[in-house]
């Protein structure tokens, strides 16, 4: 019997013990090398070795290594009916994504969605990006080789044909995302998960966002930083620093400012830090049962407290608009995007903290908080406790997705299990009510200097969010680099003076 040169490019394999054997595809090398972290190591180790991404799973790969994982050829799998095995939607998808490339190598079309995401064509560059082919240097001899009769014995694989990367010819890999390091705009290559059995995807834990389409933002000068009027606590001679300064009176926590400790009266004492220094409880990556990984309590907490900052990659709308595009067409099912203004999202698929395991809940026991830096001016996104929460407890917030859905607006099947689920991780109606509607309004400004709270001023801005329960308005600011917020009423009593403005 004859196979296809797709068909050898298909394989079953089970990645681990008790789990069902997976359609994947063999990735090309190259592709693998660049792009699948340790690929190269491996290569050299095991000359047989492949690389295998799955389908279905967009973004997912495995390095094969001797004798692991089991992979078998796709006819045989047939044979053995594996494609009827898997109950799963996410199995059944994958059979249909794996057959369409078999039969006709399709990794374009709908139905191969899940499949290779590096070998779909760019979307229309935004600017002219350097061409970038794909990297041919130093690995198209080794693409050319023959595999060694003796290698493929001693590391017990058997020979096996090269495969070619699939459509490197018509395809460049996607432009690589950059990032700010020291001040420099550094290009670097987002690397991709690999599958490793019984723990999450792997990705980059960071504390701190980092900036990816604009310089991070730079220190005001103290006299540009919003100061609070606490009074510092008495001193406590050389004990150690109790941090009970800038209580809930503190000027600056009501306005989810954090204090600058260069300014800040309290100095040392002052516990209104910024988000990434608050003490926070333990936690825990369970796996859920029906929406992936998921973060639990492991101890527990008081309504109102600090649980973790949502840190990321921060992304314009462009970059955002770009990365979507690639998820859309990887058929990748989850998302790390976390809104931060009109302007700028925080990503934390590739680099991220641990908030990027929170799974939203139509009645969840978090909200995400949004606060400002007072010595950067920068927004961070804090994820709060809402209620008393016990150990052992799963976090959530409710997504309320504005965004990243369709135009049809509910692309997200919500599974949180809660009698009142309203279906969706969208939006609910409510909060999206004159969303990005632009207005002039009459605020008091969160300007640089206390003394300018209090100061009204008439200014254009757009509706970014709204908080159903207090019939408020977050508004942006126009204009305004420093991303200057407000919140206000809008319509019943204490109303602000406003007018609706056209796009
Ligand atoms: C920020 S991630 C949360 C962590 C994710 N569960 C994981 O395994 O990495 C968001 C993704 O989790 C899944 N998810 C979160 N909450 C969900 C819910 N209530 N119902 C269904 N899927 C949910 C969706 O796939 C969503 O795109």
């Amino acid at each position: 019997m004859t196979t296809t040169k797709y068909e050898r490019e298909v394989v079953w394999v089970k990645y681990g013990k008790g789990e069902r054997f997976w359609p994947a595809h063999v990735v090309g090398r190259d592709a693998a090398r660049a792009r699948v972290p340790g690929a190269a190591a491996v290569f050299e180790k095991h000359p047989g070795a492949r690389a295998f991404q799955y389908f279905g799973y967009g973004g997912y790969y495995q390095l094969e290594k001797p004798n692991a994982p089991a992979a078998i050829a796709w006819a045989e799998g047939l044979a053995r009916r594996l494609d009827e095995k898997g109950v799963a939607k996410a199995h059944k998808t994958a059979v249909t994504n794996a057959r369409a490339y078999v039969e006709r190598g399709d990794l374009t079309s709908e139905v191969a969605a899940g499949a290779l995401w590096w070998s779909m064509p760019l979307p229309a560059p935004r600017e002219e990006p350097a061409k970038r082919t794909h990297d041919s240097a130093g690995t198209l001899s080794e693409k050319n080789k023959k595999p060694r009769r003796g290698d493929a014995a001693k590391d017990t694989f058997d020979e096996r044909e090269e495969v070619k990367d699939a459509g490197a010819d018509e395809f460049e890999f996607p432009r690589m995302s950059k990032t700010f390091v020291g001040g420099e705009r550094k290009e670097y290559t987002p690397t991709l998960s690999v599958l490793s059995l019984g723990k999450p995807p792997p990705f980059e834990r960071i504390h701190r966002s980092v900036f990816v389409s604009r310089p991070p933002p730079v220190k005001l000068h103290k006299s540009e930083t919003a100061v609070c009027d606490c009074h510092p606590p008495p001193s406590r001679g050389d004990s150690e620093t109790i941090r009970d300064g800038c209580g809930q009176e503190c000027l600056n926590r009501k306005l989810r400012f954090s204090c600058d400790s260069r300014t800040c009266p309290c100095g040392d004492a002052c516990s209104n830090r910024p988000l990434s220094q608050l003490p926070a409880p333990k936690t825990k990556i369970i796996r859920t049962e029906n929406r992936g990984w998921g973060l639990t309590l492991q101890e527990p907490v008081r309504a109102g407290t600090f649980i973790v900052e949502y840190a990321g990659e921060i992304l314009d709308e462009h970059e955002c608009a770009e990365r979507l595009w690639y998820d859309k067409q990887s058929g990748e099912e989850n998302f790390y995007l976390m809104e931060i203004s009109a302007n700028y999202v925080i990503d934390a698929k590739f680099k991220g903290s641990i908030a990027r395991f929170i799974n939203s809940s139509c009645h969840p026991n978090c909200e995400t908080q949004r606060w400002v830096d007072a010595s950067t001016n920068e927004t961070r996104v804090g994820i709060f406790a809402t209620e008393d929460i016990a150990s052992g407890t799963e976090l959530t917030y409710d997504y309320n997705f504005a965004h990243f859905g369709d135009e049809k607006g509910t692309s997200f099947v919500c599974m949180c299990g809660h009698p009142k689920c309203r279906g969706t991780l969208d939006a609910a109606k409510t909060s999206k009510k004159n969303l990005h509607r632009r207005l002039r309004v009459e605020i008091m400004v969160n300007g640089k200097v206390v003394k300018s709270r209090k100061k009204k001023q008439k200014v254009k801005a757009t509706v970014v969010d709204y908080d159903a329960a207090k019939n408020r308005y977050k508004v942006q600011v126009e204009g305004d680099e420093k991303e200057t917020f407000a919140w206000v009423r809008l319509d019943g009593e204490g109303a602000a003076k406003h007018s609706w403005l056209s796009k």
